[in-house]
Formats: structure tokens, C-alpha cells, sequence
């Protein structure tokens, strides 16, 4: 797929600036805080409808203004596509595409598939779980759209019923027995939407890890020179011998019943794939604790790459790249094993603030940008 132009109408510090893309690659250089990475967060709310970096939509839209707008063309097999998303102050949204106002935004899902690479990446080998989950959560969400329908159902539940186990603490029946019939009653109709809502959300992710960790594997030995071993596990919350859905099931519904008394002690759910881990070891080795920042770099590239070639391999198309501020922050080993692999078939975007660091073989193929101030220009300033 190939977005062809974006326009942003009053986004971030944009007031209104379009951009044809004339090349495969496309580098946005200038000094910090200019609105490089504005830019690439437009594309990737076009593609997620979430930006990684801020949760309320007052935050995107130009400061002064009630709404800004991301539209854009976009090429793929089936044909040429414009798309729009209006974001208001209030939270309150519009996507389009074509000349159709959807009233799901998640029928919007899915038209634009992207990879992305920024610094804030490396948590995913440093930071917490949570930072892992929703990696894998976009990652699926790219293979199939339908997937944030699920989760969404999955978190719903998990609030309703957290509210419930706060209602029985709050109450004072942290004794098991001495709940009264009706919250038992009710609690139970919540586990049971808990687990059948948890086992979709398992056993998908269980799945794009399966298919993800072999294209993972072969990228991290190739950039690290086949002297380290990675290894990726899922370590569900519920333990999944299998993919057997009954099985699946009653494991999640007997480690619920096993936390019975801590659960309305605490008044929240503890039991679910909301408390999924995915770890990653290098030479049997925990990548979060020991791997040294270069290590990680390797880590989280072949796991950039392998999500390439798996959205490319389950779409049929391939995916954007968006890099944000990483691309020089790679040795030219690194960037030549990134080069090979996207060539001139990813349509990639990147940011930087220094050409100097990039390989020539890049600059050369690429359309420059400089950035300033919420104005591109194909000149320096
Ligand atoms: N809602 C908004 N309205 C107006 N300006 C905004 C808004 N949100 C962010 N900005 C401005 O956008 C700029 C930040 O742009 P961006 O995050 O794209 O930086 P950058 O060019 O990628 O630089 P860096 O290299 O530091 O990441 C800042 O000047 C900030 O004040």
C-alpha cells in the first residue's frame, strides 16, 4: 500500500499543510519540536485511531482551534482510497472513507496497516507488561481489525465487573459466604462473560505470537551475527496448555473460583489476559534485566521487521514503516539490515533531526523534507 498525500487541517502545530509523498522513502528532517513526529502520529491515527503518545483527543487538535482534520489518499490493490478522521475538543469524532461516514470507527480499522519504530519502543523490552500487551493488541488488531472489537468487549466486561467486586468490598462481605445471593449471582454471570470474552483475547494472541516469534528469530540472528539466541514466550495469566477452547475455559473459570477472597479483598479482578505477560530472553537470559541497550536495539528491530513481514504475509500488501527519531540511532550494520529488508517495497517515513548520520544509499533514494515550526518545505530553512 502507498499513502500518496496527507493533508492536515489545524492538527498539533499544523494549520494547514499538505504533503505529496513522491518516493518510497520519505525523510522529515529539523531541529526538535518542530512537528516531525506530528506528522508520523497523523498517519498512525489514520491507521490505529489511537495515538501512542497522548490519550485525549484535545491534545491533537491545534491549540485555539475546536477540531482538526487528517485526510489522505491512499493506493492499494483494490484501488485508490481517501480517508478522513475530523478529531473535536470534545472527544467526539468523524472518520470517512471514500465519500462514506462510517458509524463505526472500527470499520475504519484495517485500510491503513503500519509498522512503527520510535525510542518509546525500548520499553517494550524495559517497561512494565502493560507495555507489552498493547504492543501485541495493535500487532493484532493490524492481522485482523475485528480483534478491537474483542478487546473492547474484554475491557468493558472487566470494568463492569470490577465495579461489582468494589460494590461487595465496599459492603463489607469480603467472607465469601457471607455475600448475599444476589451479588453472587450477578458476580457469576460476570465471570462467565469474563472468561469467554478473555479466551478470544487469549487465544488470538497466543496466535500472532506463534506466527511472529520464527520471523522474529531469524532477523535477530541475522543482525546479531548468530552469536545470541532469542527466545519470545507468551505467559498468559490463565495457564493454556492448548488451544482447546472448553479446556481453555474451565482453566480460566477454576483459577477465578481459586481467587475468590483476594478478589473481593481487593476489590478488582485478578484473574484474565489483562494481567498477560510476554517475555523475552536472550541466551536464556531475561532481555528486560540484563540486556545490555544495544541488545534491546537488536531485540525490538527484529521484532519490528518480523511485524513487517507478517502483516505483509497475512494482508497481502505491504505496510507502512513509520521510524520516529531511531533510524540514526542504529549503527550502519543496523541500517543496512533495515535497508535491505524494506528496499523500495515498505513505503517508509522518517524522522531525524541530523541528516549526517544516515547512509547515503538512504538519502539518496529518498524524498527530504524539512520540517519548521508546522511547515514542510523541500528546501532548508
Ligand atoms: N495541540 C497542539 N497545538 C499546537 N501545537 C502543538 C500541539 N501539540 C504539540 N504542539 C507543538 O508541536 C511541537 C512538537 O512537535 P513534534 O512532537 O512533532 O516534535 P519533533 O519535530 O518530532 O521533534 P523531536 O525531535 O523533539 O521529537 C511542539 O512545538 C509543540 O508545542
Amino acid at each position: 500500500m502507498y499513502l500518496k498525500n496527507l493533508h492536515l487541517l489545524q492538527f498539533r502545530n499544523y494549520q494547514d499543510q499538505w504533503v505529496e509523498f513522491g518516493a518510497p522513502k520519505t525523510i522529515l528532517v529539523g531541529n526538535n519540536a518542530q512537528g516531525k513526529s506530528n506528522l508520523l502520529e497523523a498517519v498512525e491515527l489514520l491507521s490505529t485511531l489511537k495515538s501512542h503518545r497522548v490519550t485525549r483527543d484535545r491534545d491533537l487538535v491545534k491549540e485555539g482551534a475546536e477540531w482538526g482534520r487528517i485526510v489522505a489518499t491512499l493506493e492499494r490493490q483494490t484501488g485508490e482510497i481517501d480517508l478522513s478522521l475530523t478529531l473535536r475538543r470534545n472527544g467526539r469524532r468523524t472518520v470517512t472513507r471514500g465519500s462514506e461516514a462510517l458509524h463505526r470507527q472500527i470499520d475504519f480499522l484495517g485500510t491503513i496497516n503500519t509498522v512503527q519504530f520510535s525510542s518509546l519502543d525500548l520499553d517494550l523490552v524495559r517497561g512494565g507488561p502493560e507495555h507489552r500487551r498493547s504492543w501485541l493488541d495493535t500487532l493484532v488488531i493490524q492481522l485482523e481489525p475485528f480483534y478491537a472489537h474483542i478487546l473492547q468487549q474484554y475491557h468493558q466486561i472487566l470494568r463492569q465487573r470490577n465495579a461489582l467486586l468494589k460494590k461487595i468490598r465496599e459492603q463489607g462481605t469480603v467472607n465469601d459466604t457471607s455475600i448475599s445471593s444476589v451479588s453472587r449471582s450477578e458476580l457469576a454471570l460476570w465471570d462467565a462473560q469474563l472468561v469467554t470474552a478473555g479466551v478470544r483475547v487469549m487465544r488470538r494472541r497466543s496466535r500472532a505470537l506463534q506466527r511472529l516469534t520464527p520471523i522474529s528469530y531469524y532477523w535477530h540472528q541475522a543482525i546479531s551475527g548468530s552469536t545470541e539466541k532469542l527466545e519470545i514466550k507468551y505467559l498468559p495469566n490463565v495457564p493454556m496448555e492448548n488451544d482447546d477452547l472448553e479446556l481453555l475455559k474451565q482453566a480460566f473459570l477454576e483459577k477465578i473460583q481459586q481467587r475468590t477472597i483476594p478478589e473481593q479483598h481487593q476489590g478488582t479482578t485478578l484473574v484474565g489476559p489483562h494481567r498477560d505477560e510476554v517475555e523475552f530472553t536472550i541466551n536464556q537470559t531475561p532481555a528486560k534485566q540484563y540486556g545490555s541497550q544495544g541488545q534491546q536495539r537488536t531485540l525490538v528491530l527484529s521484532l519490528k521487521l518480523a511485524e513487517l513481514k507478517l502483516i505483509e504475509e497475512v494482508i497481502g500488501e505491504p505496510p507502512l514503516l513509520l521510524l520516529d527519531d531511531v533510524l540514526a540511532e542504529l549503527d550502519l550494520t543496523r541500517q543496512h539490515q533495515l535497508l535491505e529488508t524494506i528496499q523500495a517495497r515498505f513505503q517508509t517515513l522518517i524522522t531525524t533531526t541530523h541528516l549526517s548520520a544516515f547512509d547515503p544509499v538512504w538519502l539518496n533514494a529518498s524524498q527530504i523534507l524539512y520540517v519548521e515550526a508546522g511547515h514542510l518545505s523541500v528546501h532548508a530553512w
